[in-house]
């Protein structure tokens, strides 16, 4: 690639790229401040003062009035009618402490209190917690930018976004938003390398507009126009690089076409069962269901690859409750029945004891000749059992393993692990899961034979890395993984098994006439014959958090309340054979309530449970509720899902589950309700390439767009040469990060 001079436009360009941290538009200041909320606003300095409160303990309080809108909801403030609203004013008292004798002269004192001006107009932020007086707060950690003219206050009270930037090299954020306002009024029209006929055709904005719209919004729809055109650029660029890459290495314009076309159309391959190895058809009889039409096209498109003679790199992606388990236990019975051995993964010891019970139990029903051997493994298992199980895998005589991260633990070699099942559920990245492909390889004795003879000619499919099968239930576009990994290929659950009943969901509010109704709720339920989830966000009561419910505590309270019924409890902090047996206790009807924390979150599955409270449930990120209420509804019982919000003001937030079973849209929503303080600068969870601004979990239509577009730009110019300002842009551009790890 040629590296081209940079231009002053190049300059601005980088310059612009330090986008804003968030809007200040009093969007999230609203009627119900709770603690520890995170609130921007904008407001005047009453006072400022720098007290000495002790021989060697000081503190600055400045105090800022903010009119904040009153007794309207965040879906009225993001019309940005603030007109309509009621104001009232709330007092914010920003603090900051200073222990040292040195600290504590009045001469300190006066330069800390003369730092803030009396009457300046400015926008804060920070977390807040009330104090005695009513609408009055207190900050402790907090930003506090002076906005510049009157121009700007009016700008933020009249509902525009006031970018707030975080500083940089020592630059005040104020600082940055002047040379960032100047610098935009030098930007080029045609400062956009992706061809006009490219953004037009995808109603994208043009490079410009999207500098404009994130720096200057008038809206915040237009910021968020804007954020979608950089997100584009992100995964654009990143698609664009790695298959220019792969084009220039190839020789032949036969051989380019073709790649691109591979692109274009993901390979699609199946098997019949008739040509499914005998131990998975034997297997599929015994199941007590016949699978759904998904699960077969599933198998069938897995036990494809796994005739082939390279490894399978395959995400297995449905969303909760869909029967993912079943489509990898034939998967791995396909191994086995072909001689090899199957390893079975899980982030939780909780998942891996349950996976392995559902498994004994299926197999329960095969002819004891065919039945193949199955270990269980954790951290939990005693040290002679785990050794005796490190022989079986060694030797072979234990085809299928089932365990947490201590399947991957240096001592364990398997003697011909041919498939490793990975239940990543949120747990396991993406990235990591080539850690786990790469660890199973060279634990395996046939690998570490291959390696010490490179030239052997007899090596070959029997040293081949095991196949990796991942599974999810996080909603991951397809193209993410061509994005990522150009040979991973996915496979997708999209159908439910029959006779499912959709969990109706109802938010109530946790006060006291809230509580008798969901009590009245539960005792109906149980009547009826049901099983209840209470799920707390804590497992003891904590001094800081009074507010939270905590699962140990109040144990007593429900079994006293439902004296007629047993309740149990589980949580993280429990010995495994305790978990394993408050679970087996519900599970076999033992137990009717079992008070747990979120330890039941992931995979956990007892398909007559119908009925789940959430305690605090405005504590749990939308996407998690959504999993922890996948826990009910799983049989062909009509369950309930009753989320208890602690205050009034998070019922319109939890109200969207009310409404809403899909994965995709609730991990919109949520982004949408969080507000625009979250919008940029979200960070990815540190295994996947970092993309600044955009997020794999909701962006997926996003990164299809710029697909197609790749796909458009290098079938019309190969090597780009048509398009030389992509080419420059692309060799100016950093790599994300390595792929593929
Ligand atoms: N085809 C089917 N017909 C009826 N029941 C099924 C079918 N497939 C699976 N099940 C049952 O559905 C329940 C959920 O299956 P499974 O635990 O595999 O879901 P999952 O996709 O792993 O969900 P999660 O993401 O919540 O872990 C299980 O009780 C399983 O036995």
């Amino acid at each position: 690639m040629t590296f081209t001079r940079w231009a002053p436009q190049d300059h601005i360009r980088k310059l612009l790229n330090h986008f804003p941290r968030t809007y200040a538009d009093l969007q999230n200041a609203h009627i119900g401040i709770q603690d520890g909320q995170y609130l921007i606003s904008v407001g005047r300095i009453l006072s400022s003062r720098g007290i000495r409160a002790g021989s060697s303990f000081s503190f600055l309080e400045v105090v800022v009035s903010c009119q904040i809108a009153d007794d309207k909801s965040n879906w009225e403030h993001m019309n940005g009618d603030l007109d309509a609203k009621e104001k009232k004013t709330i007092y914010l008292h920003l603090k900051k402490f200073f222990r040292g004798t040195r600290f504590t002269s009045q001469s300190f004192l006066r330069i800390l209190q003369e730092k803030h001006r009396v009457g300046d107009i400015v926008c804060v932020s920070g977390k807040v917690k009330s104090m005695s007086s009513e609408d009055h707060y207190e900050v402790r950690e907090y930003n506090i930018d002076v906005l510049e003219d009157e121009e700007d206050s009016s700008l933020c009270t009249a509902g525009r976004p006031y970018p707030i930037y975080p500083s940089k090299g020592g630059l005040s954020p104020t600082f940055i938003r002047d040379v960032i306002q100047r610098a935009l009024q030098t930007l080029s029209f045609s400062v956009d390398p992706i061809p006009k006929d490219v953004t037009q055709e995808l109603g994208i904005l043009c490079l410009h507009d999207a500098y404009m719209g994130i720096h200057q919004p008038k809206n915040i729809y237009e910021a968020d126009s804007a954020r979608k055109r950089l997100i584009f650029d992100e995964f654009f660029y990143l698609q664009l690089g790695r298959l220019f890459q792969m084009l220039e290495g190839l020789g032949t314009e036969i051989e380019k076409v073709g790649l691109l076309d591979k692109y274009r159309k993901p390979e699609m391959s199946s098997t019949y069962v008739e040509e499914w190895s005998s131990l998975t058809q034997k297997f599929l009889k015994t199941l007590p269901y016949d699978l759904t039409t998904s699960q077969l096209s599933a198998v069938s498109e897995i036990i494809s690859d796994l005739r082939r003679p390279v490894p399978m790199n395959r995400l297995l992606q449905g969303d909760v409750g869909c029967g993912k388990t079943v489509v990898a236990f034939l998967a791995c019975m396909e191994v086995i029945g072909s001689g090899y051995q199957a390893a079975f993964m899980v982030p939780t010891e909780l998942l891996a004891i349950q996976h392995h019970e559902h498994l004994l139990n299926l197999l329960e029903k095969l002819d004891i000749e065919s039945r193949p051997s199955v270990a269980l493994l954790t951290g939990g298992t005693p040290s002679k059992q785990s050794r005796v199980i490190r022989e079986g895998l060694q030797t072979g005589e234990i085809s299928i393993v089932i365990g947490t991260h201590s399947l991957i633990a240096e001592k364990i070699e398997f003697s011909a692990l041919r498939i490793a099942v990975v239940d990543e559920q949120h747990r396991f990245g993406v990235v990591q899961r080539g850690r786990f492909n790469s660890k199973l390889y060279y634990n395996s004795a046939s690998a570490r034979t291959a390696a010490a003879h490179p030239d052997d000619p007899s090596r070959g499919e029997a040293n081949m890395a095991p196949h990796v099968l991942a599974m999810s239930a996080t909603p991951i576009p397809r193209t993410l993984a061509l994005a990522l990994y150009g040979d991973m290929s996915m496979t997708q659950i999209t159908d439910l098994p029959p006779g499912r009943i959709p969990v109706e969901t109802h938010v109530i509010e946790g006060n006291e006439q809230g509580f008798q109704e969901m009590y009245k709720m539960m005792f109906d339920e149980l009547e009826a014959g049901g099983k209840i989830y209470l799920v707390y966000p804590v497992i003891e009561q904590s001094e800081q958090l009074p507010q939270l419910r905590a699962a140990s505590a109040d144990l007593e309270d429900i079994s006293q309340r439902f004296k007629d019924y047993n309740c149990g409890l589980l949580h993280g902090k429990m010995k495994s054979d305790e978990k394993d047996e408050a679970l087996r206790r519900f599970r076999s009807g033992d137990t009717n309530i079992l008070l747990s924390t979120q330890v039941i979150e992931i995979g956990v599955d007892v398909p007559d449970a119908s009925m789940m409270v959430v305690m605090n449930a405005e504590r749990f990120g939308m996407a998690q509720l959504h999993q922890l209420r996948g826990r009910v509804g799983r049989g062909t019982r009509k369950s309930r899902c009753i989320l208890l919000a602690s205050t009034a003001s998070s019922l319109t937030r939890l109200k969207v589950l009310e409404n809403s079973t899909d994965g995709f849209h609730l991990a919109n929503m949520d982004l949408l309700l969080r507000g625009p303080g979250d919008l940029l600068g979200k960070r990815q969870s540190g295994h996947l390439p970092e993309f600044p601004i955009a997020r794999l979990d909701i962006d997926g239509n996003i990164l299809q767009d710029a697909h197609h577009a790749v796909l458009k730009v290098l079938g019309s110019s190969h090597d780009l040469k048509c398009y030389p300002g992509l080419k420059a842009e692309l060799s100016m551009r950093q790599p994300l990060c390595p792929l593929g790890d």
